[in-house]
């Protein structure tokens, strides 16, 4: 019998114990031992559980027992959880986290401390909830130079965005439903709506491409909070859906190029049709070509399962695991990596008539004007050039109020 701990028993934390549970035979089959959870870490009071018996306040209580032999992380942030989960890899533990800002974060230096103790340190559900991506990635697609990413890796925003197209439902009342339904992040939903969700998901997986650490503070990041209705028709004008991207590009001469931010994408996309809380990422491997992995991105029990596979694994090869799953440590980088990208744009301005935008911002056409605002697509420019229109619009008197690049077919 393997014995466990969780730590943090909200949504992922709890959705644990189900999963463990309720597919206790399956997974026993697979770990090749029935897994047991034998502690419950959380600093809410559960006296009235039915499992009050498992819960404890102190992380000693586990560090002091020689039968857990896995620990699963799920409490967020990086506060609490980053001391934990090094005194329980040092202590000969092996860690599974869902926490995606810790392994942003301290990544390099927490699969590093668990190789040097022996033990695995696994985060799947980090990235894509439910859906595995970090495992297929380096174990299946180990044999291939993976060199571009795209995908939608937040649940929430992908869910927000769903609503406000179908159903018209403003920003504030689909969070609001995200929330209720445990996709948002807890802490601060500003996390996701923001964008720095994303971005720490695509440092998790730029880093697992290129074998060295990639911070998010390098990462430009952008979220959808300027979106409107009106952008949506729009994008819907022009045969395409408003996504939030995350983005990794490992370029030429190692300028690697990586970013999150709302883009158009084509019909023709399949992100395009990627809705709800689902998550699609797709990988260009040099050898398999275009990959796309597609499941649902939050959740208690799609995570969870996610959690719980780490957890066999764990059990199973140990150490054994980082032959594959490993990057190094590098120095974090001054300021933002820079986009040398040509793309073709959307751009939602105010205060300028539609008839002037050809002159200032070049080739294309306009999709629509109402309300004092004109949107306009631009052919082809840079993120330089964007700027420059920027600054055209503002000596007219008038203001860009929105910027997307197209995502190419
Ligand atoms: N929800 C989801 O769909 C997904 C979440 N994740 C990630 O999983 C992690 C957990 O998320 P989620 O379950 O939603 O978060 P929750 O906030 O629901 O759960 C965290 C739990 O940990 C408790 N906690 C806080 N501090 C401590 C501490 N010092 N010691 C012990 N327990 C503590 C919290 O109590 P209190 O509420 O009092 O703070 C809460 O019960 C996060 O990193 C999140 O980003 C990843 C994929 C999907
Ligand atoms: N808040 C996150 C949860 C999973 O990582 C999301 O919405 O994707």
């Amino acid at each position: 019998m393997a014995k466990i701990a969780i730590m943090g028993f909200g949504t992922v934390g709890s959705g644990v114990l189900e999963v463990c549970r309720r597919n206790a035979a399956s997974i026993a089959r697979r770990a090749g031992e029935p897994v047991e959870v034998k502690y419950i870490l959380d600093v809410r009071d559960f006296s009235d559980s039915p499992d009050a018996a498992l819960f404890t306040k102190s992380l000693d209580t586990i560090l002091a027992d020689p039968e857990v032999k896995v620990v699963v992380e799920t409490i967020g942030g990086t506060k609490f959880a980053y001391p934990y989960v090094r005194q329980c890899l040092e202590s000969g533990r092996s860690v599974c986290t869902s926490n995606k800002e810790m392994v942003a974060t301290y990544g390099a230096e927490l699969l590093a401390l668990a190789r040097e103790h022996g033990v695995a340190f696994l985060f799947e559900a980090s990235v894509g909830g439910g859906t595995p991506i970090i495992t297929p990635m380096h174990q299946c697609l180990a044999a291939n130079h993976i060199s571009r990413i795209q995908g939608i890796v937040n649940g929430t925003t992908n869910f927000m965005l769903t609503k406000m197209k179908r159903e018209n439902m403003s920003f504030e009342e689909a969070l609001k439903i995200a929330q209720q339904l445990g996709y948002a992040e807890t802490k601060d939903p500003g996390d996701d709506v923001d964008g720095r969700d994303a971005c720490r998901k695509i440092a998790i997986l730029a880093s697992l491409a290129c074998g060295h650490h990639v911070y998010p503070d390098n990462i430009s990041t952008r979220g959808i909070r300027d979106i409107t209705v009106t952008d949506v028709k729009a994008a819907e004008k022009l045969d395409s859906a408003i996504k939030l991207i995350a983005w990794y590009d490992e370029g030429t001469d190692s300028q690697m190029a990586v970013g999150v931010e709302p883009m158009l994408v084509p019909n023709s996309n399949q992100l395009a049709g990627v809705d709800d809380v689902f998550n699609a990422v797709l990988m260009q491997g040099d050898m398999l070509g275009d990959v796309v992995f597609y499941g649902k991105g939050a959740g208690k029990l799609p995570t969870a399962s996610a959690v719980v596979a780490d957890v066999i694994d764990a059990l199973k090869d140990g150490v054994k695991v980082h032959d594959s799953l490993f990057w190094k440590p590098a120095p974090k980088r001054e300021g933002l990596v820079k986009d040398p990208g040509t793309y073709a744009w959307y751009i939602r301005v105010r205060g300028v008539a539609a008839a002037l935008l050809p002159n200032v911002a070049g080739p294309g056409h306009v999709v629509l004007e109402e309300n004092g605002e004109a949107a306009y697509r631009i052919d082809a420019a840079t993120v330089d050039q964007i700027e420059e229109i920027r600054g055209k619009i503002r000596v007219l008197g008038g203001e860009v109020a929105l910027v997307l690049k197209q995502l190419a077919d």
